[in-house]
């Protein structure tokens, strides 16, 4: 019989990605401090908060299957997560205006007995974005729950030149890579 899929997110477009691939899960999510990882190096920092948003999440039984993520976003050597206020949501929008910027994702996916992670890069340009655009957008609510202040799936996409990689991981969660891992811990199987 198929394992149970655990979502520990919170994150809407986590829980639709899930659904668009039609596979069944329930959310359960521990309240987790992201401060306690303090390394500024980016692929320790995503795969780090992937695992510690799973181990905090506790098993019912031994049928069930964890998997939780964290996305950041990564320029000029600084890491952008969500913006605290408009302020810094103005300074990430106009630091990644007219660049390209990488967007990853750690993925962990645990059962009682192991414990897979990794971390899933995308490429993104944006064109030269004008003041009066950047204004616009961070009166909006859109940028406050995304990482480097933007929604690709949103509005944000107005920003976009181009993108190298898997779209769905900017979204949150490299859909197409997480299915194939997961068939390894029994969550579901072709036929
Ligand atoms: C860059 C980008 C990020 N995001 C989102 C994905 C993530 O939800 C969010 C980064 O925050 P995360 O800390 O990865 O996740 P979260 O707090 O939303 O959810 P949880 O910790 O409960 O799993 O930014 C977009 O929705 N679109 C984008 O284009």
């Amino acid at each position: 019989m198929a394992k149970k899929l655990i979502l520990a997110s919170s994150s809407p477009r986590r829980q639709e990605l899930l659904n668009q691939a039609q596979i069944p899960f329930t959310v359960r999510k521990a309240d987790t401090n992201e401060s306690q990882i303090t390394t500024n190096i980016l692929t320790d920092k995503v795969t780090q908060l992937a695992m510690l948003k799973g181990r905090e999440v506790s098993f019912m039984d031994d049928q069930e299957v964890i998997l939780s993520a964290d996305t950041v976003v990564s320029f000029n050597q600084q890491i952008y997560g969500k913006p605290k206020n408009k302020k810094e949501a103005i300074q990430m929008l106009a630091s990644l205006s007219g660049n390209v910027h990488d967007v990853y994702t750690g993925v962990t996916i645990r059962s009682i007995t192991d414990e897979l992670t990794f971390v899933e890069r995308t490429k993104v340009e944006f064109w030269p974005l004008e003041k009066g655009e950047i204004e616009k957008y961070v009166s909006s609510e859109e940028p406050y729950d995304k990482a480097g202040a933007y929604g690709i799936q949103s509005l944000g996409a107005l920003f976009v030149k181009q993108i190298v990689g898997d779209y769905y991981n900017v979204v949150g969660l490299p859909i197409s890579r997480v299915t194939r891992e997961l068939r390894k811990f029994d969550v579901y199987s072709l036929n």
